[in-house]
């Protein structure tokens, strides 16, 4: 027999909530003998017919245009085969929680280099705008989305935008070049074609020569290479190298002065910057309407000193249009300064994209991004600890703590964060990671980051798939380990939420997860044994519940199954289900990090992708109605057919459609 527990919350206009109608039914719930009668139906009513389902297919996706559910038949379901190879061969409470970003170069831009990396795991493509052209982004953006399509999977597609920072031209198309300690190398701000003179590199800001100063030191990546400067020629600027390393084409720079780094530049330029050819005219638009955009107006060109005087913020608007028109998932924006330029970015999009669904991630990456730490990671969908810049603006030592404090608050105002670059630096040449690259991705892992991500390792190293072996399997060690070990330093999460219906949403979500702890404790105590699962326990909640007496009702009678939880030793819920359409019922369980995977089950292909980059969840594309019953059957019934999960696994379901929480075994 099938068991279930119903923890149901809603608004029914013949019931009424009383303190005691929680501690009653509370005890009666896991009374076996509780005589329950109710309207609706157990869960075991249409199981038998469920094994005898043909399996079903994996359907062709609409990824390349957003969303819908148009050609998703009603019967099927899709999730990627990767999943569901891992789900059979591992059992599903083993899958990887921790998501994965891949940067795609120069080394990953083909089909089947794109496929191994999608087959080992990758979530998220990500292109940035600071190379490559806008026809090669293109042509990576179509590829994800046909393998996505032939191939059945969810990866989804992040744009990184320039930004404001000065950077090193190309090098005459080779992959690289070694500056060696004492020798001379020039950067100029001229436009030299490709036979430029020996060990000279083109600088992208053209008040470079005229800013730095004789003694300064100049940084590439950070720190990665380093010169003095040593000789100014008019748009020459001589420099020796002081730290010698490896130049890669269109390194990011910075300069040094008394121990200080120079800030101009950064400080005075908008956050995203206008590229040569956006017009004037949309500069003296404000950015939030609607009518404005790049391609309006006059044609003539923006001097970044129009910029300045205006104070306004303006971007990359031609990438941005670019990748909005594309339909990406994700606009990473670099050199974040403050909330404001994310919410004007946000209204942009609003205001242009089909959707709206274009989520904007902050890149924390500047003194000005710590500063305004906060209010950034509240205007924006996400965050990145993009740690390569940052820690050319911050002393080094102070990068982890750093990380550390952007991971955690992220956590607590509910975004998912990504911890970037250097993870597995050293595999851009070498086969196997230094033991101290593992130990960054570990610990990232364990601060429970929602994911990590591959630059220079996967753009253009030379063991693209090697490198993503390596987070993969670091991190479901990690996490394995963090689940039988560090159960008890979990976090504690305050509430986020101000609206009653989004409060209620939370509660359940946290209550959902902390049962998986809960269930276990109830089946592993003293008080029953295993053959007595059975039990239904409901909670009728009035209209009025809006009240913050309703309020403090459901509060105590979420705070009377507390005690449960914090006893939890052994887990034995298989899986959280969430049948969500906005998908954020799916990211609210995805911040309680709970012990096990999260099936997230949605009805478009563009909220599928980008669950994709969250913690814990598996998403689904699934057909559903507002019944739950009948979607549970029919999503036991198709899961069960494809061997993904088998009866008597363990199940707890939430819905945003329906708030309630249910448990049950797979029939
Ligand atoms: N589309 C591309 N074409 C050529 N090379 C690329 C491309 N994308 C990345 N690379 C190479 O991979 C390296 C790492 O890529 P990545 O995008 O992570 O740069 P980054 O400097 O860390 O990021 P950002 O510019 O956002 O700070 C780059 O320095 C570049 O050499
Ligand atoms: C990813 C990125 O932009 C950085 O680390 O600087
Ligand atoms: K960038
Ligand atoms: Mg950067």
């Amino acid at each position: 027999m099938s068991q279930s527990l119903n923890f149901f919350i809603s608004s029914s206009p013949n019931s009424t909530i009383t303190k005691q109608s929680y501690s009653k039914p509370y005890a009666q719930a896991f009374n076996p003998k509780f005589p329950f009668k109710s309207a609706r139906k157990s869960i075991t009513a249409s199981c038998s017919d469920l094994d005898s389902s043909p399996p079903s297919p994996i359907l062709v996706s609409d990824n390349g245009n957003g969303g819908g559910v148009t050609e998703l038949s009603s019967s099927s379901i899709e999730v990627d085969t990767v999943t569901e190879t891992e789900m059979k061969e591992n059992g599903f409470r083993s899958t990887r929680r921790t998501k994965l970003v891949c940067t795609i170069g120069p080394a990953t831009c083909g089909f089947q280099q794109l496929e191994a990396l999608a087959v080992g795991g990758m979530n998220v493509a990500r292109i940035n705008m600071c190379h490559g052209t806008r026809d090669w982004h293109k042509r990576v953006i179509e590829m994800v989305r046909r393998l996505n399509e032939e191939k059945g999977y969810a990866v989804a597609i992040m744009m990184d935008t320039e930004g404001s920072e000065i950077h090193m031209g190309d090098l005459c198309g080779a992959p690289s070049a070694k500056a060696e300690d004492g020798e001379i190398w020039t950067f100029s701000v001229r436009a030299l074609d490709s036979t430029r003179p020996e060990r000279t590199i083109t600088v992208n800001y053209d008040g470079f020569a005229e800013d730095v100063q004789v003694g300064d030191e100049l940084l590439v990546d950070g720190g990665m290479v380093r010169f003095e400067v040593i000789e100014k020629f008019g748009p020459d600027v001589k420099c020796k190298c002081t730290d010698p390393g490896l130049l890669l084409p269109r390194a990011n720079l910075t300069f040094w002065r008394d121990g200080s780094l120079v800030r101009e530049r950064n400080a005075m330029l908008p956050t995203i910057s206008p590229k040569v050819g956006v017009p004037l005219s949309f500069f003296k638009t404000k950015v939030s309407k609607s009518s404005c955009s790049p391609r309006d107006g006059c044609g003539g060109v923006v001097a970044i000193a129009e910029c300045k005087s205006r104070n306004v913020t303006v971007a990359d608007w031609l990438d941005i249009d670019f990748g909005v028109a594309e339909g990406v998932d994700f606009i990473a924006i670099s050199f974040v300064k403050s909330a404001e330029v994310i919410n004007q970015l946000k209204s942009y999009i609003k205001a242009r994209s089909r959707d709206g669904d274009v989520a904007v991630i902050a890149k924390i990456e500047s003194i000005d991004s710590l500063k305004n730490l906060e209010e950034i990671i509240r205007a924006s969908d996400g965050v990145m600890v993009a740690r390569g810049d940052l820690g050319a603006q911050i002393p080094l030592e102070q990068v982890p703590s750093a990380q550390q404090k952007i991971v955690h608050l992220c956590r607590q105002l509910h975004k998912p964060v990504i911890v970037a670059s250097q993870l597995l630096e050293s595999m851009i040449e070498y086969p196997t990671p230094t033991r101290a690259e593992v130990a960054d991705v570990s610990e990232a892992v364990r601060q429970r980051a929602d994911a990590l991500m591959l630059s220079g390792e996967s753009a253009m190293g030379q063991f693209p798939e090697k490198a993503l072996t390596v987070l993969r399997s670091v991190s479901l060690r990690i996490e394995r380990w963090w689940r039988e070990e560090k159960r008890h330093e979990a976090m504690e999460l305050e509430d986020i939420t101000s609206s009653f219906a989004d409060s209620i949403s939370e509660e359940i979500c946290n209550s959902a997860a902390n049962m998986v702890k809960a269930w276990a404790w109830l089946l592993n105590g003293d008080l029953f044994s295993v053959s007595e699962k059975f039990c239904i326990f409901w909670v009728l909640i009035e209209p009025a519940n809006c009240s913050p007496k309703g309020m403090q009702c459901i509060s105590e009678c979420i705070a009377s199954l507390h005690p449960l939880f914090a006893v939890a030793n052994n887990l034995e819920v298989d899986a959280l289900f969430v049948y969500t359409k906005t998908g954020h019922m799916a990211s609210l369980l995805s911040r309680c990090r709970p012990d096990c995977p999260i099936f997230a089950f949605t009805t478009t292909t563009s909220v599928r992708r980008r669950l994709n980059l969250q913690w814990g969840l598996i998403p689904f594309r699934l057909s559903f109605s507002d019944d739950m019953e009948s979607n549970l059957n029919k999503t036991f019934s198709l899961l069960k057919a494809r061997g993904m999960i088998k009866s008597g696994d363990l199940v707890i379901a939430v819905s945003d459609m329906l708030q309630s929480i249910q448990v049950m075994n797979v029939p």
